[in-house]
């Protein structure tokens, strides 16, 4: 994916540099930003809502180059690029600090930096498996998975008794955690695509299928950096995790010092175990996902 928002040129008095003067009497910097976002949701909808404003990028940068003095344009444009990088929907950002008017001491037309920094978010991905060979889905699409994500831990394999839906077979139910660089929205469809790429049909509600990957958490509630999000498409946390044994029980075994938000409280997901029942949650097959299968 290549779409980008690019915005040239944004300037305002600075007060940053190592000299004393510099400080004191403040000069211009400039900065233009290239965001990679996917442009495909707004190209279709034609809503601001679906992309990143400009403007407010702008008024972001205008307010780091006015805000506290720094020495460096290093440290300004670091600064910029993880204020960029606040918005879910930049994946990463180049982002190029000119000061014109430094004092170089010599003739001169331009001086800048640029730093690149692409977003690394830990998410939380569950996956799930009724419908055929389930072990060797939940496999290759751990392997299709490195795609989106940096992988970090697996849990192991549980066997699960099916909860809602009609009547249908055992599940096969594992979770696993990593980074990534895509936003919530653009890793939700590349799941999706990694379901379709596995026989997923869509027929009824909570039905048997061949590979269900949902995307539980993006971000650290911890540091309070977790995306929450209540549309339609994408619901964050996932609305249904807390209470879903299937889930909470492999997520405590791949990563023990998790934590989920419910209801607005962070709570540690070994808690949540506690207190819900495991009744039809059992170790199933054993395989290390992220070393086996491959
Ligand atoms: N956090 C999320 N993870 C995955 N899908 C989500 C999420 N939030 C909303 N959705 C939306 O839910 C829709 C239905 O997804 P899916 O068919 O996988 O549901 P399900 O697995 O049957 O039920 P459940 O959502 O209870 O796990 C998808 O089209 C997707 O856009
Ligand atoms: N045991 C089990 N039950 C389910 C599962 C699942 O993955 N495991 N997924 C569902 C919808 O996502 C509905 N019910």
């Amino acid at each position: 994916m290549s779409d980008r928002i690019t915005l040239k040129g944004v300037s305002a008095t600075g007060h940053h540099g190592v000299l004393d003067f510099e400080k004191r009497d403040g000069q211009t910097f400039v900065v233009d930003v290239v965001m990679q976002v996917d442009l495909a949701p707004a190209g279709t909808s034609d809503d601001l809502t679906d992309t990143v404003n400009y403007a407010e990028v702008a008024g972001d940068i205008v307010e780091l180059i006015e805000g506290e003095p720094l020495d460096l344009i290093e440290a300004l444009g670091d600064r910029i690029a993880a204020k960029v990088l606040t918005r879910p929907l930049v994946e990463y950002v180049e982002v190029t600090v000119h000061k014109p008017q430094a004092p170089v001491g010599h003739p001169f037309t331009d001086v800048a930096v640029t730093v690149e920094r692409a977003r690394d978010t830990p998410v939380v991905v569950a996956i799930g498996s009724n419908l055929g060979e389930s072990l060797e889905t939940i496999q290759t699409a751990v392997s299709a998975l490195w795609l989106a994500l940096d992988l970090k831990s697996a849990s192991r394999v549980y066997e699960t008794t099916p909860v809602g839906g009609p009547a249908q077979g055992t599940y096969l139910n594992a979770v696993v955690t990593g980074t990534t660089s895509l936003s919530p929205q653009h890793l939700l469809r590349t799941l999706q695509d990694i379901e379709l790429d596995h026989g997923r049909e869509r027929k009824e509600r909570w039905g048997p299928r061949t590979l269900d990957l949902d995307l539980i958490q993006y971000g650290d509630p911890v540091f309070d950096t977790d995306v929450r999000l209540s549309t339609e498409a994408l619901t964050l946390p996932h609305p249904r995790a807390h209470e879903r044994a299937f889930v909470l029980v492999p997520w405590a075994d791949a990563d023990p010092e998790a934590t989920l938000r419910v209801d607005g409280t962070v709570r540690r997901v070994a808690d949540l175990v506690a207190e819900v029942s495991r009744e039809g949650v059992a170790l199933g097959p054993d395989v290390d996902l992220l070393e086996d299968g491959w």
